[in-house]
């Protein structure tokens, strides 16, 4: 009988995209050993606690185990409560970082590890460069760590072969990829404009068949495609994040700071001074008259308002822009992305990306994706 190979994991992120890839990975068993494949979960941690297998060489949790955390999760309740079930060790706050790491240096030296981050927390960059470092490989949804200083991205790039990131834009779409198949060939990208943001477009969309914003956003929270705290995406800088990751990997040398980003809603209304609980609940409702009567002008001239990432020479920028109805971005509809990729080898008419850009199930399906890009580095 042939052998499986097998890949270990320790996943950082047990919300909704974390969850919902622990599943991906159950339910594709059968799929993935008959491709010779087993995808060996060590460790799952959130923001406060990780378990892990008790002996990470020959162990793993189990799949009534990786149940187990998902319902926990889903409860609300601490990982902490499954230091009882099965052989697992649980370690709390403080120990968490370096037990990741130790079991990346252990890992590193036998069959290697993919650390997983479906976090939504700039903490991690930490732990990452050092699984880099170990020789692991590393597989992000968080788009928080390549968006940190140019001097982290660069040790989380050093090895290109050991990290996969297509979730951090456009969540399941082959964007970065893409991108990179363009690049390696040598063919020059001149500019990149899209519409980047699954929350955004189905607000736009959403708010132009005559919905309140703030029923809006709160929709998009429940559907999964907002980020934790929604300003995010509404300030701009989940969509500027994605812009950076794009311009970075294009070869520019920048910063957040040379983005200029627009934002939906006052400072007045920031984290620093309203929960995000208020925010939702009496914050947003005060922006909803604003936003309707952008969207009515804007039909009044034939036009829908979309949120536009442009990337062009030493040009970048996040913003609302009034575009016609039938151009590729103004036909958007729902959470949908679209990116148009401007090349020497696509000059008049772009390539373009389109689909679902938000979703914990399109971008779980991203995330596992990566992971068995990578199986050629594992025995
Ligand atoms: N939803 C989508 O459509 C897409 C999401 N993404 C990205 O995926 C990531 C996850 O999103 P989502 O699942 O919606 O977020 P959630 O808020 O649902 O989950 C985040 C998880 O990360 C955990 N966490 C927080 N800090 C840390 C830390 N320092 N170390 C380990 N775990 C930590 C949280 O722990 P606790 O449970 O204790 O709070 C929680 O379990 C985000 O970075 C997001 O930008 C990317 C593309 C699309
Ligand atoms: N909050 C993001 C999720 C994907 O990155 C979005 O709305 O696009």
């Amino acid at each position: 009988m042939a052998t499986m190979k097998n890949i270990p994991l320790i996943l950082m992120g047990c919300g909704g995209v974390g969850r919902q890839l622990l599943q991906h990975i159950v339910s594709c068993r059968s799929l993935h050993a008959k491709l010779g494949l087993h995808l060996r979960v060590l460790g799952v941690c959130d923001s406060k606690s990780l378990v892990v297998a008790s002996d990470v060489l020959s162990n793993e949790l189990n799949d009534n185990f990786l149940s187990e955390v998902c319902r926990v999760k889903v409860d609300g309740s601490s990982l902490l409560t499954l230091g009882g079930l099965g052989e697992c060790q649980v370690f709390k706050n403080s120990e968490l970082k370096e037990k990741v790491i130790d079991v990346a240096s252990v890992m590193g030296k036998s069959t290697g590890l993919a650390v997983v981050d479906c976090s939504a927390s700039s903490g991690t960059v930490g732990v990452l460069t050092r699984v880099v470092d170990l020789g692991c490989c590393i597989v992000l949804a968080n788009k928080k760590p390549l968006t940190s200083t140019m001097e982290d991205y660069y040790k989380l790039v050093s090895h290109p072969r050991r990290i996969r990131h297509e979730s951090t834009v456009g969540a399941g779409l082959p964007v970065i990829s893409s991108l990179n198949r363009i690049l390696l060939s040598g063919d020059p990208i001149h500019c990149i404009i899209g519409s980047l943001s699954g929350t955004l477009g189905y607000v736009m969309s959403e708010v132009e068949d005559g919905k309140p914003l703030s029923q809006v956003v709160r929709a998009a929270k429940s559907l999964g495609y907002t980020e934790p705290d929604p300003r995010d995406d509404l300030s701009g800088m989940d969509v500027a994040r994605k812009a950076l990751i794009l311009a970075r990997l294009l070869g520019r040398r920048i910063n957040m700071d040379s983005i200029k980003i627009e934002s939906l809603y006052p400072e007045e209304m920031g984290p620093n001074v309203m929960s995000v609980e208020d925010f939702l609940s009496t914050g947003i409702s005060l922006l909803d008259n604003d936003i309707q009567e952008r969207v009515r002008k804007a039909s009044l001239n034939g036009n829908v308002l979309r949120y536009v990432c442009m990337i062009e020479g030493s040009r970048c920028e996040v913003g609302i822009q009034e575009l016609p109805k039938n151009s590729a971005l103004g036909r958007l509809r729902g959470s949908d992305n679209v990116l148009e990729i401007f090349s020497r080898c696509y000059s008049e008419q772009p390539l373009v990306i389109q689909g679902a850009g938000a979703g914990n199930d399109t971008t779980a399906a991203g995330v596992l994706a990566d992971i068995l890009d990578i199986q050629d580095l594992f025995p």
